[in-house]
């Protein structure tokens, strides 16, 4: 069912990747009531502050795209901060839009909750059949408690939070940090630096065989909206682009779009994480909806913003 413009959504995580996108479309599509709070405004890993927030300000609608983020690197060293960040955001989230009487939540959770070796494409239904991968499995569980929390929820008070499951994502606003970064933006500043500089060689980590699904965030961003307004069940519903890459076609690609013109070194003793996961969209598609932003499409834009933005560091 269509939402109405006017009204009021907490946007949690609006500066991020997925935030900001959300915020655009939103903008995009005549909304005009959006709540938005910056991190240093409110930790959301505070639970007496959230609580007060939404007693307050008491938002109709809460797309939770605050999170504790990163690559593969990120997830392996600070496991702690994964695990218990998200929970603890999550929590305090869907919570108090409980208690205050929010109409509708959306949770955002990622293609990480899936074992390591499931089925591909990956249905919803492969969740929680076996072992996860160990680079993420801290923050996959703490994913997987929040699809959890909005299922439990549902079923026993009837509130309408749902979860969405996205793939790998990049675009506008990444986190273009040379270690805690996802491959994609990492290997954009890698590759640019590496041109401006006139060196002849860069360093990708893994053996760069891993298949990776990447979908623009501008396309998770519609669908998130596309969620929130046509879907009110209980099991998660995945978000993807329907088509995977090797890391090595990856970095190929990212090059040529960079201009890059020298050679790539595989440092193998870097993780390669998990082997394939590409998302069984099926579920999503037969509600309507399919993304428009091709990969190389995507990454051009995803490279002209970088140059604004970083290109004169
Ligand atoms: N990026 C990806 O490839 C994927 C992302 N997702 C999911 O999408 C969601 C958003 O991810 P993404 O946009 O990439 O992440 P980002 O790191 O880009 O953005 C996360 C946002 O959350 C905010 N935030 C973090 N901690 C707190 C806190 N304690 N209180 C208030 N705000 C906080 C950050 O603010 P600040 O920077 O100021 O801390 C930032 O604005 C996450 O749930 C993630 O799991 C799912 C699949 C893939
Ligand atoms: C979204 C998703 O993101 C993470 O999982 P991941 O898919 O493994 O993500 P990644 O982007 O970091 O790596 C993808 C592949 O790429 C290779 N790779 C090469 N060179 C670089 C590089 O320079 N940086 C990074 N980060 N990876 C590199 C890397 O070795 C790996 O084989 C989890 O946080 C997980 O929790 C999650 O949800």
């Amino acid at each position: 069912m269509p939402i109405d413009t006017s009204a009021k959504i907490f946007v949690a995580g609006h500066r991020g990747l997925v935030g900001s996108a959300v915020v655009r479309k939103l903008n995009q599509l005549g909304y005009t009531n959006l709540l938005l709070r910056t991190h240093s405004d409110l930790d959301l890993t505070n639970q007496s502050a959230v609580e007060s927030f939404f007693a307050a300000e008491k938002p109709q609608y809460v797309i939770l795209a605050a999170a504790k983020v990163g690559g593969i690197h990120a997830n392996n060293t600070y496991p702690a901060d994964f695990i218990t960040v998200n929970l603890q955001i999550q929590t305090n989230v869907i919570v108090s839009s409980f208690n205050h009487k929010v109409q509708k939540l959306l949770f955002l959770g990622s293609s990480c909750i899936y074992p390591k070796f499931a089925p591909q494409p990956i249905p919803e239904n492969a969740l929680l059949t076996a072992p996860l991968e160990p680079t993420n499995e801290w923050y996959a569980i703490a994913k997987i408690a929040g699809i959890k929390m909005c299922q439990a929820y549902r079923l026993q008070h009837n509130f309408d939070a749902i979860s969405a499951m996205p793939t790998n994502l990049y675009g506008t606003n990444d986190n273009f940090h040379p270690e805690n970064s996802h491959v994609l933006p990492a290997l954009l500043r890698r590759f640019h630096e590496a041109k401006i500089n006139n060196l002849d060689k860069v360093v990708v980590w893994g053996t760069g065989s891993p298949l990776r699904e990447f979908l623009h965030v501008d396309d998770l961003a519609d669908a998130v909206i596309f969620l929130l307004e046509n879907y009110s069940d209980l099991e998660h519903v995945n978000v993807g682009s329907g088509s995977e890459v090797t890391i090595k076609e990856l970095a190929e690609l990212v090059k040529e779009v960079v201009g890059f013109k020298g050679e790539l070194i595989w440092d193998s003793t870097k993780p390669d994480g998990t082997p394939r996961k590409l998302m069984d969209t099926s579920k999503l598609v037969g509600l309507g909806w399919t993304p428009k932003i091709s990969l190389r499409d995507g990454l051009v834009d995803t490279y002209k913003w970088y140059l604004e933005n970083y290109g004169k560091q």
